[in-house]
């Protein structure tokens, strides 16, 4: 729901989702985040330690180490016929600076030789990509024009070159592609219940409403009607599979109509000890030719035999990367909670607030990341400060003032508008924590105990995060009411300013001479 503040209702305290080329229409969510406790974080840096280790030793035909990741690895010899088969199509001659093997995230890239810092370690040719032009260039590009997003007719694409086996030219890559992660996007009924009340189940609950939704639009209109490219049934679940292993492959700014699965280079796993966001571009294949490649480079030196690593998104909570790719940082600057909050349709002065939003860059609802250990977001208190304006503050909102109004909302208004505030958040706070199924203690103790199943370390990690992030924003806001008799408010300022009130407020009165 939306914050109706006015009506003094607890706030919409919702969450958006994420990536904008295959994100659902907003969602009404609750609270979104993620977690960590110090001793979650050192044994996530152990873990990487063992993976550094398990690494030495991996190549395409070594048997698996025992993977973190969700779904069985696959065959040695998969692997050795998909290398082949990336290296004849993309013309490959000198011996590559990376190879892929197994490592504990599921197949990785492995250096062949030491690499230094920015070394091209890879390329490859556009003719190698599942973009929407090798979509449409295909069968399926044919019958599915129009449907939208680009995730769909990637996704179908992928289902039909599946649906052929061998036959198909993708076969080799496709081979190797896992069949799940542990995305919150494949959990069962019973996995999801550990993340109960928190943002990442709405998230997840709506990003699966949204696919079974294209799902049944384009099963309707693409699949039944073209069963010469579909022979076998395509369920709502190999849908749902198709579009989370192209989230969770696609690189970060390749997103929208650019969407791609680019063999080889979606092998490269994540290492948060990686700080710079890019590590790849598009680029023509030299200077005389119109052939794009994409080209990674290696963001660290990197020593033969260990794992090129990148960085997927710095901007993404615990939670997002839950839901994207099903794995989680563990650091408390990726345990974040989304405050959305909205000026409600009934509130009476709806059109005048939403002009003032507006004109301030912000709109009739707005999403506040709340960082756990950072302080609120900028534009937050001023635009709660706004859709709480009413009763005997109401003149504010005069035309006389709209030149001037958002300054005034970065103070505190009045004692009864601090307080509306603050009542509304801290009610919010209290029964979105209540929704949890466990307190924050419990969770610390269960994390640190270890040894919890990847899919559980990630629900306790992200409900204690949220928990933790709504605790602290309770404790700003009462901090806040505590200190509501001491703030200095809009009309104590203007007396001040017009030399009407000195500076512990009193009045100064005017006497003629
Ligand atoms: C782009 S793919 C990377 C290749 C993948 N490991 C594979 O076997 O195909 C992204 C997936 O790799 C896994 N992954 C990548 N980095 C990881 C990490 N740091 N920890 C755990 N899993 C990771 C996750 O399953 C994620 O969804």
């Amino acid at each position: 729901m939306a914050l109706q503040i006015n009506s003094m209702s607890p706030p919409a305290l919702l969450h958006h989702s994420s990536p904008p080329s295959m994100s659902p229409p907003p969602p009404p969510l609750s609270f979104l985040s993620s977690s960590s406790s110090s001793s979650a974080y050192s044994r996530t840096s152990r873990r990487r330690r063992t993976a550094a280790s398990a690494l030495r030793t991996a190549h395409a035909s070594s048997p698996p180490p025992p993977a973190s990741a969700a779904a069985p690895a696959p065959a040695p010899e998969a692997v050795d016929e998909f290398w082949k088969w990336f290296r004849d199509r993309a013309g490959a001659s000198r011996p590559a600076a990376v190879n892929p093997g197994f490592v504990p995230e599921g197949l990785g890239l492995v250096a062949q030789r030491s690499l230094s810092r920015n070394e091209v370690v890879l390329e490859v040719p556009k003719k190698m990509w599942i973009d929407s032009d090798a979509v449409a260039a295909s069968d399926v590009g044919r019958v599915c024009s129009g449907l939208g997003a680009t995730w769909v007719p990637i996704a179908l694409f992928l289902l039909r070159e599946e649906g052929m086996g061998q036959a198909s030219p993708w076969y080799p890559y496709l081979r190797i592609l896992p069949k799940e992660t542990n995305s919150p996007l494949f959990w069962s009924e019973e996995e999801l219940y550990q993340i109960q009340g928190t943002q990442l189940l709405s998230t997840t609950l709506s990003v699966k409403e949204y696919v079974q939704s294209v799902f049944v639009k384009v099963e309707d209109e693409v699949i039944l009607p073209n069963k010469h490219l579909f022979p076998s049934t395509i369920t709502p679940l190999d849908f749902l599979s198709a579009f989370a292993i192209i989230r969770s492959r696609t690189f970060s700014g390749l997103r929208a109509e650019n969407l791609a699965l680019i063999p080889l280079a979606d092998l490269t796993n994540h290492n948060s000890s990686i700080t710079s966001d890019a590590s790849w571009e598009i680029k023509a294949k030299s200077l005389f030719s119109r052939e794009l490649i994409f080209s990674l480079q290696t963001p660290v030196s990197v020593t033969a035999g260990e794992q090129v690593y990148i960085q997927y998104d710095l901007q993404k909570s615990d939670a997002e990367l839950a839901l994207d790719y099903g794995f989680i940082e563990m650091r408390p600057d990726r345990q974040a909670y989304t405050l959305t909050l909205e000026i409600a349709e009934s509130d009476p002065f709806h059109g005048d607030k939403l002009d003032i939003a507006e004109t301030n860059g912000l709109g009739e609802t707005a999403y506040f990341d709340i960082v756990l250990g950072s302080s609120l977001p900028q534009f937050m208190l001023p635009y709660l400060r706004l859709l709480a304006l009413g009763g005997t503050d109401a003149f504010l909102l005069e035309s006389i003032f709209s030149n001037s109004i958002w300054d005034h909302l970065q103070l505190p208004v009045s004692h009864a508008n601090e307080k509306r505030i603050c009542d509304v958040v801290r009610n919010a706070c209290k029964s979105a924590l209540a929704a949890y199924i466990t307190s924050i203690e419990e969770d610390e103790k269960l994390l640190s105990e270890g040894n919890l199943d990847p899919r559980l370390e990630i629900a306790v990690s992200v409900r204690v995060g949220e928990k933790k992030v709504l605790q602290q924003i309770d404790d700003i806001f009462r901090a806040r009411e505590e200190e509501l008799g001491e703030l200095e408010y809009y009309q104590e300022r203007r007396l001040k300013d017009l030399g009407l009130a000195g500076e512990q407020g009193e009045i100064i009165f005017w006497e003629p001479k």
